[in-house]
């Protein structure tokens, strides 16, 4: 019997994109019996501190991928978002899922978007790129911490405890939670998280087989733009839990282009710089966008 096992958390959101993985693959691969095993990870039983505190890479993975090098689990499905610039080694992503939006959502039960919150508002955000952009549009603002999965930060807003909140429209897409969407806070104006919106199967280096398996599930412009927003975010010596924003997109045919941010998060002061370069070339283009904040000082913005 031809199996394929899954590794993946078993937050609803993580549950739901293991899911459709599976079913793509049941569907590409007639006979193939794929299956999910679920697990819990550090990045999900430490919830009373921001991710940037506990010290972010790779928080949620590191379990997924012992399950793997055991034998358990022949990939892992994950947020492209929450993995590391660098892979472990042994592993690498054998696909990048077509994305889905990208955009950050301002979720309110009762204002429309951040211009219409009252000054000093409470706006729930652990994000240091979400707290930048937040504090460079709106200083007045209360930013409370706010972790948790998907449906937690709903809870805690729907507790009163927050005026609004911000987290990603790709994840309350998913859920069939797009109507508590109040607005999107899109690019340009405002720039989402490295890779966000993006799913993606790791599997082992050499695992061959498995690698075939996968490729059909590849979506070559998302892999392109997301190699391109995490090549800077590399040379940055980024994560998913430092005040580092990118987004890059296919403006016409060939020609890809990249903008980068990096904030602060208590000053509200932002870096942006942008790029234009060949779609066969996007890590060129990272670390161009790259050298362009270093150039500005994202360094010591960064430290
Ligand atoms: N760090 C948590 C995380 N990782 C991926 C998503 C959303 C789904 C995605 O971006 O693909 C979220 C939740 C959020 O930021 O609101």
């Amino acid at each position: 019997m031809k199996q394929l096992r899954i590794a993946t958390r078993q937050s609803a959101l993580a549950l739901w994109q293991a899911e459709h993985v599976a079913a793509r693959l049941r569907q590409l691969h007639a006979g193939l019996v794929v299956e999910l095993v679920p697990m819990t990870t550090r990045g999900d039983q430490i919830l009373d501190q921001p991710l940037s505190a506990i010290g972010g890479k790779g928080l949620f993975l590191k379990e997924l991928e012992v399950a793997m090098q055991e034998g358990r689990a022949d990939i892992a499905v994950h947020s492209l978002k929450d993995v590391p610039m660098q892979l472990e080694a042994g592993f690498a992503l054998g696909a990048v899922l077509e994305r889905a939006d990208a955009a950050d959502a301002f979720v309110s039960n009762r204002y429309r978007s951040l211009v219409e919150l009252p000054a000093g508002a409470r706006v729930g955000t652990s994000s240091l790129r979400r707290q930048a952009q937040l504090r460079a549009l709106r200083p007045d603002l209360q930013l409370i911490d706010l972790r948790g999965n998907v449906g937690t930060r709903l809870g805690k807003l729907d507790a009163e405890q927050y005026d609004a909140i911000v987290l990603a429209c790709a994840g309350l897409d998913r859920l069939g939670l797009a109507g508590r969407i109040a607005s999107r806070l899109q690019p340009p104006d405002w720039i989402p998280a490295v890779a966000q919106g993006a799913i993606a199967v790791e599997y082992r280096s050499g695992d061959r087989a498995t690698l075939e398996r996968l490729q059909p599930l590849n979506d070559a412009d998302s892999w392109r733009c997301t190699a391109a927003e995490r090549a800077m975010n590399r040379r940055l010596h980024g994560s998913c839990s430092v005040p580092i924003g990118a987004y890059c997109l296919e403006i016409e045919q060939g020609l890809l282009q990249l903008i980068g941010l990096v904030g602060d998060a208590r000053s509200g002061r932002l870096l942006r710089a942008e790029a234009l370069g060949a779609v066969d070339a996007p890590e060129a283009l990272g670390e161009q966008v790259a050298q362009r904040l270093l150039d500005q000082g994202a360094d010591a913005m960064l430290r």
